[in-house]
């Protein structure tokens, strides 16, 4: 099968975050992270903090000044933990981008990241969250203190008092980023500006462009399938049907739904170029986008078929399906694979934008949501995506809050669990 990947090159890159303490290093290590790995590069983030909470689980800002010899060491030698288990990663299971997530201040600590990585021939590309916007860093401050292990069970005064602290303590040593020589991007109050140097390969370059893109402005995005559609009815896949009378009923009651949950908050609707998504954002009273990257993974010989149909006339396609959904691609179709790569523009995009709705279909609605919610190829295409039902999702800095409006309008299921015959017996 010839499984298009993203990965081109026969390259290994190392992430090093750099920045104070509360700049949202974590936050964009983890969706490097995600995005990477919903493209299918090996991607995996070692947490500094993680390592050295193995000998020292609640510190005190004290032991992150530079004067604390005691400090430094146990802090210099969860560095070396942590890299050690990186490198092993690179070897023995072929990992491709690894980030590292610490603070990485100064020089000295960068050229030591550096010269580990160039003995090794991996490429490092350095990632500093520069900022100064005093919300951004105390919206920061309310989050780390409130979710870090390092503050688990005190009092959250206390907590942010001694976490300014700490961040006081690494400001003392903090050298931004001015080596001509390294190959790194700098993130100026996250979105504002962006400054980059010396990027090399392809999928450095990819990192960077999806870095730029990012902003962390609060914002929701709404799921949709369209409303049950003649097709659907009828058990038939692909196609470009009409929607049915239940599904013009769901049409009717999207804007009613919407508003309920959307309130008086600015929103662009984006629908597939197929009849079935815009007859069902039809009566949306906001400003409306066609991509043909939202259409439905496309059937190909199967296209209009029923599963029963399928299974009759093509077992051994039918069968290929069920044991691995994501690489099956219909013969002159998709697969799952095929509609991730197609909507990397439109993840791209949605990072960009601020509230958006989207109409679309079930396999292309499982593929957008798993980039979101982290959901892992043998999981994402088995979804269960009712008809007739808007997913609200709220990127928080920790991961996205889903949820669920029904519409009280029946619908068919066209569902089909993994291993389950279509045909009657
Ligand atoms: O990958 P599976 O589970 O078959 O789901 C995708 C199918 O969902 C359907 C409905 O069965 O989507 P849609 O309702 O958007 O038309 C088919 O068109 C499409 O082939």
């Amino acid at each position: 099968m010839g499984a298009y990947s993203f990965h081109v090159e026969n390259v290994q890159i190392c992430v090093v975050m750099v920045g104070l303490p509360a700049r949202g290093k974590s936050l964009i290590a983890q969706k490097i992270v995600r995005y990477l790995t919903w493209l299918s590069v090996k991607a995996k983030c070692f947490n500094v903090g993680n390592y050295r909470r193995i000998e020292t689980a609640h510190p005190t800002a004290d032991f992150f000044d530079v004067n604390n010899s005691e400090g430094e060491r146990l802090r210099k030698m969860a560095a070396e933990a942590a890299t050690a288990d990186m490198f092993r990663w690179f070897d023995q299971e072929k990992g491709v981008v690894a980030i590292l997530d610490a603070t990485n201040t100064t020089k000295a600590r960068r050229d030591w990241v550096l010269n580990l990585c160039r003995k090794r021939n991996i490429e490092p590309l350095f990632v500093e969250s520069w900022c100064d916007d005093e919300d951004l860093i105390l919206q920061n401050i309310i989050d780390v203190k409130t979710t870090s292990p390092d503050y688990v069970g005190q009092d959250p005064e206390q907590a942010a008092l001694d976490f300014r602290n700490r961040i006081r303590n690494y400001e003392k040593v903090y050298e931004t980023i001015s080596e001509r020589e390294l190959t790194y991007v700098k993130l100026i109050n996250v979105g504002s500006q962006v400054i980059i140097n010396r990027i090399q390969s392809y999928l450095e370059s990819r990192i960077v462009y999806y870095l730029m893109n990012l902003h962390i402005k609060p914002r929701c995005i709404w799921l949709s399938r369209h409303g049950e559609s003649v097709f659907n009815v009828e058990g038939k896949i692909g196609g470009d049907s009409d929607l049915s009378p239940r599904g013009r009923e769901y049409a009717r009651q999207l804007p009613g739904l919407t508003k309920s949950s959307v309130g008086d908050q600015p929103l662009t609707v984006w629908t597939s170029t197929l009849k079935r998504t815009q007859q069902t954002a039809k009566y949306l009273p906001y400003r409306q986008l066609t991509w043909k990257a939202l259409d439905e993974l496309d059937g190909g010989q199967c296209d209009g078929l029923t599963y029963e149909e399928i299974e009759e006339r093509y077992p051994e396609d039918f069968a290929a399906r069920d044991a691995d959904k994501y690489e099956y691609r219909y013969p002159g179709g998709e697969s799952y694979r095929d509609v991730v790569i197609r909507l990397e523009p439109i993840i791209m995009e949605l990072e960009r934008q601020e509230n958006i709705m989207i109409v679309t279909h079930q396999a292309v609605l499982r593929c957008i949501y798993a980039y979101f919610m982290n959901v892992p190829q043998d999981q994402s295409p088995w979804m269960e995506v009712p008809l007739h039902t808007l997913i609200k999702l709220e990127p928080k800095a920790y991961g996205t809050e889903v949820t669920r409006i029904k519409a009280n309008i029946p619908a068919v299921s066209t569902y089909r669990e993994k291993g389950q015959s279509a045909l009657k017996k």
